[in-house]
């Protein structure tokens, strides 16, 4: 896993990754090193655009290795050529890169336990891995037998459970923010969690967690044409609103071009 390229340009993964800006004006930085992200809410509401500025950051990073999930080919697909692997709507490649997920995710802990250390950091000679899925539901509800839904299930609880101290940082994204697609075990292990608008009071709380509505952080009061805006909650803190910048096809294929150029492609 180790990339033998030297980081000229560009960004690291244990920088902050812009996200947009809150209601007041402030930007959205936020530290996705040692931590998963969650985003939620009804289709056209904007995850994909979260997501591609998460995607964007992490293409950026010599110090990253790729790793996407599409389950709807198209989404994530203009990040292709710089993911170091891309598995479409294909559960049995899905299931494959999970368990060599879980892998590496072991072998690193193995090693992290033999120099006595607790996580990785940005001195090690390792990347980071950033897994991105989109649409969760698809590979966990959708596609397949109900065995690999399940198997799927239980590798990406695995992974968003243990990853973070082996540099495994997860991405998910759900159009289906409900209990059976996001239950409570997992989304609480999402140190970041993006409610973007629901239909429901309850929606929302099962994106960020039950009781934000009741306070007033309810997703489901972000109005329809109020594309982009989320609520989004970090580790120990309250639903903050803001809005996702916005990446066009022809950012992302300018931000593809040089992303190419600071990255050395592994696999495909
Ligand atoms: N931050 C934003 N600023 C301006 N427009 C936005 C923003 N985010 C999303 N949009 C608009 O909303 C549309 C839908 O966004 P997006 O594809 O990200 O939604 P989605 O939640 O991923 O939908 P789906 O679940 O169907 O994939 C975009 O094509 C864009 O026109």
């Amino acid at each position: 896993m180790r990339k033998n390229t030297i980081p000229v340009a560009g960004l690291s993964i244990y920088d902050p990754v812009h996200l947009g800006i809150y209601e007041d004006g402030y930007g959205v930085d936020i530290e996705l090193i040692w931590r998963n992200i969650l985003l939620a809410g009804e289709p056209g509401a904007g995850k994909s655009v979260g997501l591609n500025n998460i995607v964007a950051h992490g293409a950026l990073c010599p110090d990253l290795s790729l790793w996407l999930f599409d389950g709807k080919q198209v989404e994530l697909g203009l990040w292709r050529e710089v993911a170091d692997l891309f598995v479409g709507p294909d559960i049995e490649r899905a299931l494959t890169a999970l368990e060599r997920l879980q892998a590496e995710m072991d072998r690193r802990y193995v090693e992290l336990d033999r120099v006595r250390r607790r996580k990785i950091d940005r001195h090690d000679p390792i990347d980071v891995i950033m897994v991105v899925i989109d649409e969760l539901a698809l590979f966990s509800a959708t596609m397949g037998t109900k065995d690999q839904q399940e198997q799927f299930v239980r590798l990406l609880r695995d992974l968003v459970a243990r990853g973070r101290a082996a540099g495994i940082i997860v991405v998910a994204a759900t159009q289906r923010p409900s209990a059976d697609i996001i239950p409570t075990s997992l989304r609480d292990l999402f140190g970041y969690r993006m409610a973007y608008r629901c239909t429901t009071d309850s929606s929302s709380d099962i994106i960020l967690g039950r009781g934000w509505a009741a306070q007033g952080f309810d997703a489901s009061n972000i109005a329809p044409e109020e594309r982009g805006v989320a609520l989004l909650l970090a580790e120990g803190g309250i639903p903050r609103r803001m809005k996702t910048a916005y990446l066009t096809d022809a950012h992302i294929h300018s931000l593809v071009e040089y992303a190419r150029r600071i990255r050395t492609r592994k696999t495909a």
